[in-house]
Order: structure tokens, then sequence, then C-alpha cells
């Protein structure tokens, strides 16, 4: 699903109101509709409800709410400045609220006097994409009320104070909802984690733009969703044979750090990998052997790996648990100069390369890098915040022509062409040691079964965060290990397969 900018969002509007010949009026009601079935479904017709309208638009959505709120059963109560002038459409919604005499209509100053429940829900409409500047002075002070209030806070289309594309300052004051009912699509700061916690959870209402649109206006912002991945997922066909899915080499593990390259390995192979090779020290044959007994051995050193030896035509993933000697720097150093195929560099992979950026130039084209925050500073330097980080790696993709895969609460994908697509799968029970080894598994399996690059990497993030969430659905998200993420991993492909028949 593409992320549009504010701006592209007011174009996208436009365009539906010119194509499907509806009134802005009629969208409106439609954007407040779908509040309105949201709410009704989820809370009681005995839930105080009391709705904040600034000036614009997003308060004409609010004006319309508090009518067909009401119209459903609920006690409804409008706050706002009615010596402001509104939007034409929140005009007519105000006037038609004021008609219907079960909504009580005051001012802001109105709300200190209420004795606030816990059972009352807030609605915000007081900004949202329109919002051109901080929120300051008394309205500041407001949304600061309105953030101690006890109730359920419910933002619409993005919590006031909130800005649609990006960064806030510091000291911003910005509504802090429980639950945020954003229109059509998510926006850029609700993916990054700076921002995103003001919207508390978030829901897409679907207004019907019409999606002509985004096939005219392809975004370089993206969120990965279910559709992208069906399109990506290559069920298997009949007459296959082991040869058909790849042959995949995971380098990890030193001492002390085997634990590391099982992970990868049995990733590697609970995602379809045909023949997987782990390439580790020797320390670690009897345990590797044991627990991941589809996998061949190949030593690399005694104790750690001091030599990467392995044939052209295999995919290798590298980095898990192999620490950062000398003699492994050396050795990785060596294999990464002759190497041609794209690779998955991961861990101390990275920190290696970190060491020296000269090094950089013998990544091959198309390979994958999978840095969490510390491992991309110490790669590109630092930045201010997670939207410059975004930014570096696109430059930083499209220099080097690979593919980085930013790991945050919604890992990002950035491709060597400065498409972003944002993952939202996975949850904070994958915030454990061994995560990271699973993902370089995955991912070394899915190029090697001849994914492209791109797809590869998409598909293996959101793989790797799905199965986290069945592990977490199981065993909790405090619990789960990333031993139970790869054992879930044959239900996700269970459910991809089901779904792909289902289509065909
Ligand atoms: N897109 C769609 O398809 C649909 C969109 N819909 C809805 O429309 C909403 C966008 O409406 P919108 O453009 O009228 O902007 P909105 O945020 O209501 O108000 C902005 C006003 O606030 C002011 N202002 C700004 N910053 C300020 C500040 N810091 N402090 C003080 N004032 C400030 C600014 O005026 P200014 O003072 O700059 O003259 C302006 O007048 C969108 O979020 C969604 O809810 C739905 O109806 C259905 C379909
Ligand atoms: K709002």
């Amino acid at each position: 699903m593409n992320i549009f900018s504010a701006q592209k969002i007011y174009e996208w509007e436009k365009f539906t109101l010119q194509q499907d010949k509806i009134s802005a009026l009629q969208l409106m009601e439609k954007a407040a509709k779908c509040c309105c079935t949201w709410i009704s479904d989820r809370f009681q017709t005995s839930t105080e409800i009391y709705i904040f309208c600034g000036s614009g638009n997003n308060a004409g959505d609010g004006f319309a709410l508090a009518r067909l709120l009401c119209q459903t059963g609920f006690n409804v109560k409008v706050f706002t400045d009615s010596s402001k002038k509104f939007t034409e459409e929140a005009e007519l919604n105000f006037q038609r609220c004021k008609e219907i005499s079960g909504i009580e209509i005051q001012d802001f100053s109105a709300f200190k006097q209420l004795k606030n429940s816990e059972n009352s829900i807030i609605i915000d409409a007081l900004f949202g994409l329109g919002l051109n500047r901080k929120i300051e002075g008394e309205i500041a002070a407001f949304i600061d009320l309105l953030n101690d209030f006890p109730g359920t806070k419910i933002a619409l289309d993005l919590p006031s104070g909130l800005f649609a594309d990006g960064n806030q300052e510091e000291d911003a004051v910005i509504f802090q909802a429980d639950y945020t009912l954003t229109f059509q699509l998510l926006k850029k700061s609700m993916l990054h984690s700076e921002t995103a916690p003001f919207c508390g959870e978030i829901h897409i209402m679907d207004i019907e733009l019409n999606r002509e649109f985004c096939q005219e206006n392809p975004s370089d912002e993206n969120t990965i969703d279910d559709r992208l991945i069906q399109n990506i997922y290559k069920p298997r066909k009949n007459f296959s044979h082991k040869g058909t899915f790849g042959k995949s080499v995971l380098v990890a593990g030193s001492f002390g750090k085997i634990g590391a390259a099982v992970l990868a390995t049995k990733a590697a192979l609970k995602a379809g990998s045909g023949l997987t090779f782990v390439l580790a020290p020797k320390c670690g044959y009897e345990i590797l052997q044991t627990t991941c007994p589809e996998a061949m051995f190949i030593s690399g050193g005694e104790n750690e790996i001091e030599n990467i030896k392995v044939e052209d035509e295999y995919t290798v993933g590298i980095g898990p648990g192999i620490g950062t000697s000398s003699a492994t720097e050396q050795a990785f150093l060596k294999f990464l100069k002759t190497s041609k195929k794209p690779l998955v560099l991961d861990a101390d992979a990275l920190n290696i390369l970190a060491k020296n950026p000269e090094n950089f130039q013998f990544i091959p084209k198309d390979s994958i890098i999978t840095p969490h925050r510390k491992e991309f500073e110490r790669l590109f330097g630092k930045t201010q915040n997670s939207f410059e980080r975004t930014v570096l790696a696109q430059k930083k993709a499209a220099e080097m022509g690979i593919f980085i895969v930013l790991k945050d609460h919604h890992t990002q994908i950035i491709t060597p062409f400065g498409t972003v697509f944002y993952n939202l799968t996975g949850n904070p029970g994958m915030a454990k040691g061994g995560s990271g080894d699973a993902l370089l598994g995955i991912l070394t399996a899915l190029l090697a079964q001849n994914y492209s690059p791109q797809n590869a990497t998409i598909f293996g993030v959101w793989l790797h965060g799905k199965a986290g969430d069945f592990a977490a659905e199981k065993f909790s998200q405090e619990a789960m290990l990333p031993s139970d993420l790869i054992n879930e991993l044959g239900n996700v492909f269970k459910a991809l397969n089901k779904k792909s028949s289902q289509e065909t």
C-alpha cells in the first residue's frame, strides 16, 4: 500500500471527487460513518462521548460523527470555538449538528467544568492533515488538559499536533490517543518510532478513495500488505526436487556462540532451502550435526572462522556469532573480495565492515544487509532521528547498489532505487537475542530459492515478523523464543498456500 504525503492525499481526494462524481460533503459523511460504526461496534451507548472540533475539515468529520453517534443512541457533547470561521463542509456539518436537539454544543472552556469519568470517550477532531505549524498557546494548554483525561482517547485521522509526513520538535504538544481512526491509508509519521506512539492502536477507515490514482501516482514509500506478499510468494510445483530450491550456506558461529549458527541454519531449513550447509568452526561440529541433521557441515577453523571457502553457485549468508577477531576479519574480507553473487550480511559481518568503510566497495551489488540501529550507526554514522536515518539509508543503498533492512518496530526495507517498504508484521517479543540470526537464515534461503533480491528481502522480513506474531500468539511476547518463531514458519507457509489455492 502506498504512503502518501498530506499534499498527495489532498490530490487523491480531489481526483476521487472528480472521477466518482461525489461531493466533499458526501466523502466526509462516509468518513464519519466508518468512525461511527467502529465506535458503536466497540462501546456501549451508555458511554458519554465528548467531541472536540477545530475549524477545518477534521472538525467537519467531528461534527458529522457527533450527529451519527447521537442518532445511534450515544450521549454526545461537542466542544468548539464557534467564533472561528469553519471550512465550508465543517460549517455545514456544524449547522446540522445544531439542528439536533440531543447534542450539546459548548465552548472549549466548558470542558473544564465537566466531571471526567473513566467510562467516557473523548474524540479529537481539532487538527488533521491540515496542521501546518507547531501547536502553541491556549490550544496547546487545552491539548495538555485532554491528555490528562482518564477515559478513552480517540483521534480522527491523526492525533492533533502530529504532522502526517515527518518528525516533530521535541517539545511539541500532541494529543496522546489510545486509538487513531485514520482515513484510507497510514501516514508516514504513524510508522516511525518517535511519532507513532502518539497514535495508540491505529485502525484504517476505508473511505474508498479511487484506487486508479495509486496506479498513476506510484509512491517511493509503501507498506507491505498481504496482496504484495501473495504476489511474491511462489507455491511449490509438483515434480520439483531439492536442486530446485537452491543451495544455502550459513557462515556463522564461534566458540560460545554456536547457538547463533544453529538458529540461522534452522531458519534457512524451515524457510525452504533445498540444500543447506553451515560453515562454522569445528568446536560446533557435534552441536550442529545434532540440532540440524538436515544441514551439512563445512569446517571453517577450530574455535572461530579462519577460512571461508564456498562454491560459486551457493547463496551465502554471513555474520551471526562469528565475532570480529583478526583471523575472522581476514577470512571474511578475503571471501568478500572474491564474491560476485549477492550476499546476506548481518551482525559481526557488519561490525567488521564498519571498521573500514573502504571495504564497502567489495560488497556485491544486490546484496542484503540487515543492521539494527546501532549497527547502522557504526556503518554509516549517527542521525538525529529515524526519519533522517531512513533518508541516509536511501542514499547509501543507492550508492552501494544494495538492499538495506533497517531493523525497527516497523522494519524498513530500502532498495537501491530509493524505494522504502515498511513492514507491519512482528512484535516486541522478537526483541530477543537470536531473532536476527533467524532473519539471516530466512533471507539466505529465499535468495537461494531464486526469489529476486528485492522479493527475497520483502518476503523474508514479512515472513519473519508473521512467524513472530504466530509465536507470540502461542507463547506470549515475553516467553516466545526465536526458536518458536522458526517453528512457526511452517504455519505461515500453510496460510499462504491456502490463500494461493483459494485465489487460483
Ligand atoms: N483527505 C481526504 O480524503 C479526506 C479528509 N477528511 C478530513 O479532512 C482533514 C483535513 O482537513 P483540512 O485540510 O481542513 O485541515 P484540518 O487539519 O482540519 O484543519 C487545519 C486548520 O487548522 C489551522 N491550523 C493548522 N495548524 C495550526 C496550528 N498549529 N495552530 C492553530 N491552527 C492551525 C489551519 O488554518 P490557518 O490557521 O493556517 O489558516 C487550518 O484552517 C483530514 O485530516 C480529514 O480529517 C475527511 O473529511 C474525508 C476525506
Ligand atoms: K485529529
